[in-house]
């Protein structure tokens, strides 16, 4: 079975937890991209839902497949986000923003009630951190965010190259916010919640894509099916 089909698999079973009329956070990345396809099929078949996209790719592919939207100005609160990961380890944490929309994501699975990522079992890992974390950030005063990152990484016990997103033409990749990304070649991170919690008040650090506790579900996808884990 190709990967792809094994998304589409995982993504099939996160859909089994829609419920009419819940109000679901749609994730980004081409995992989320098949539920989006999912769901617009069975809203064709007659499923109320509404659905608050993660970034403007996943705006368009809902739009595309018929999923009706609204956003977080308008509802406080989401019964169920479905999203894919970067990295998931045993206490269901998360590394995500390989896409480059963790700061919507976060914003999303943190304001609703429920949050499962779907992924292939590949996504698995022991501890985070073989993934470069991501880092978004304003770009004004770089240097010295990236000083500042570069400090709270010794105090975490971590080091690696810290290295500005690009695009494709060389230019910096610019998030939907209108942020740029660190990627931060860590290798591994012993404590990601500690370092999570030393990121978070970096001035200019946007947000960061360690997701900690906010998956309650995971479903993975593997030659020998799906296999589901529940946060401990
Ligand atoms: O965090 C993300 C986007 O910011 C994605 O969920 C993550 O990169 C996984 O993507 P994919 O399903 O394509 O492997």
């Amino acid at each position: 079975m190709t990967m792809d089909a094994l998304k589409r698999q995982a993504a099939a079973r996160a859909l089994e937890y829609v419920e009419d009329g819940m109000r679901l956070g749609l994730g980004t990345g081409s995992t989320a991209r098949h539920f989006v396809e999912l769901l617009g099929e069975r809203v064709r078949d007659g499923l109320k839902v509404v659905g608050v996209p993660t970034s403007e790719a996943t705006r368009a592919d809902a739009e595309r497949c018929g999923v009706p939207l609204t956003t977080l100005d308008d509802l406080d609160r989401l019964d169920l986000t479905v999203d894919g990961a970067d990295e998931i380890d045993p206490d269901l944490n998360l590394t995500k923003g390989g896409g480059g929309a963790l700061l919507r994501e976060k914003i999303v699975a943190a304001a609703s009630d429920r949050m499962i990522v779907i992924a292939d079992e590949t996504k698995w890992v022991a501890g985070l951190g073989r993934f470069p974390l991501p880092i978004e950030v304003i770009p004004f005063g770089l240097a010295a965010t990236r000083r500042a990152i570069t400090e709270v990484f010794a105090k975490a016990g971590v080091s690696g190259e810290l290295a500005v997103r690009k695009q494709p033409d060389g230019h910096a990749f610019v998030t939907d916010g209108g942020h740029w990304i660190f990627d931060a070649h860590l290798g591994q991170i012993p404590d990601a919640s500690y370092l999570a919690g030393l990121l978070n008040p970096i001035p200019g650090v946007v947000e960061h894509g360690l997701f900690i506790g906010l998956a309650r579900v995971a479903m993975l996808a593997g030659a020998e099916g799906i296999r589901i884990v529940e946060r401990p």
